[in-house]
């Protein structure tokens, strides 16, 4: 009789019951794995314009801002920014149409990248800083940053798709967390944080606010759901650059810099967590994951400062499940 296959005792990257993991001794917070091989790398047409960094990966251009104030933009170019938010709220409309169970993130990855190239349009986290795909697909414990890839959606997970596009030479960048069929109480709880503390904040923002006052209206919110508020990841300034200034912490008693002013754009996209606020990233060096493995969930939008409030630029239609 054939002896039973024993895993290679040895093999850093087969675990006691023979299960394979690629990450060899990581100790994983939760149920989440990744599950490999990613697809290869998607092409985009030549005639698309791409962000500098689309070549060799490294934002040049962010770096040389870096520490400046943030950018006021022109009409002109507010008006470029509403172009690119529109069409990315489209394509994020798209992959959500897209989720459910049994379809996996790479072909959500793939909806997404169709999507945006059928608007002449280039997938900003594509390549940036070396990022191997087009979205961000970041599931249960997951914080952000997640990778596409071959792993099938369950019924119960929940998923943020976080879209970013570069087009006409601005980019934008929203996300949503969705269910995937019928989720748990404390799934819907965690998602409705994150969106209510994000509509709160929204609605702090005009000329002469405070970039620093937001996380004092976030935070409170995140916990009156008996949630916390993720420190390491904030909103950030958008416009010919896909990351830029201004810094927009998430939490109550932060020291975020200046004051808001017309033409300025930037996101904000709390990160909320069941259980504690800290992360971890595996040895992808992309994705964050919560260190307890509980659930996380975002909610992201590009917002523009106007003479007498603020444009919400990626505006979607409400989340009925979430009221
Ligand atoms: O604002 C963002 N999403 O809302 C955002 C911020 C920074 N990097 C990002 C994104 C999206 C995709 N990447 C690519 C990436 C680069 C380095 C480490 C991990 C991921
Ligand atoms: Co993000
Ligand atoms: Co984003
Ligand atoms: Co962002």
């Amino acid at each position: 009789i054939a002896t039973p296959r024993q895993p290679l005792l040895d093999d850093p990257n087969i675990n006691k019951d023979g299960t394979f993991n690629p990450f060899g001794a990581y100790k994983f917070t939760g149920t989440m794995r990744p599950v490999y091989p990613l697809s290869p790398r998607r092409p985009v047409p030549e005639h698309i314009p791409r962000p500098e960094y689309a070549e060799d990966g490294y934002p040049a251009t962010e770096s040389r801002r870096a520490g400046q104030p943030p950018r006021c933009l022109s009409p002109e170019e507010q008006d470029k920014m509403r172009v690119a938010c529109r069409l990315a709220r489209e394509v994020l409309d798209i992959a959500a149409a897209a989720v459910r169970p049994g379809i996996t993130t790479d072909e959500i990855d793939a909806i997404v990248h169709q999507a945006t190239i059928d608007r002449d349009s280039y997938p900003s986290p594509l390549n940036y800083r070396n990022y191997p795909k087009s979205v961000c697909t970041s599931v249960n414990e997951v914080i952000c940053h997640g990778i596409p890839d071959k792993r099938k959606l369950q019924e119960g997970d929940i998923i943020n798709i976080d879209v970013s596009l570069y087009k006409d030479g601005f980019h934008a960048d929203l996300n949503e967390t969705y269910p995937v069929g019928r989720v748990d109480e404390d799934s819907q709880r965690v998602m409705r944080a994150a969106r209510k503390s994000l509509d709160a904040s929204i609605k702090l923002c005009k000329p002469g606010a405070l970039f620093r006052d937001l996380g004092r209206t976030i935070e409170p919110i995140a916990r009156a759901h008996g949630c916390s508020v993720v420190r390491t990841y904030c909103g950030h300034g958008i416009n010919d650059l896909f990351h830029c200034s201004p810094n927009v912490p998430h939490y109550a008693k932060n020291k975020a810099v200046g004051t808001m002013k017309p033409g300025m754009c930037f996101t904000i996209e709390p990160m909320v967590n069941l259980g504690h606020w800290d992360l971890e990233h595996w040895p992808d060096d992309w994705t964050s994951v919560t260190i307890d493995g509980k659930r996380s969930a975002q909610f992201e939008e590009t917002l523009l400062i106007t003479d007498t409030g603020v444009e919400i630029l990626t505006a979607g239609k409400p989340r009925e499940d979430l009221l």
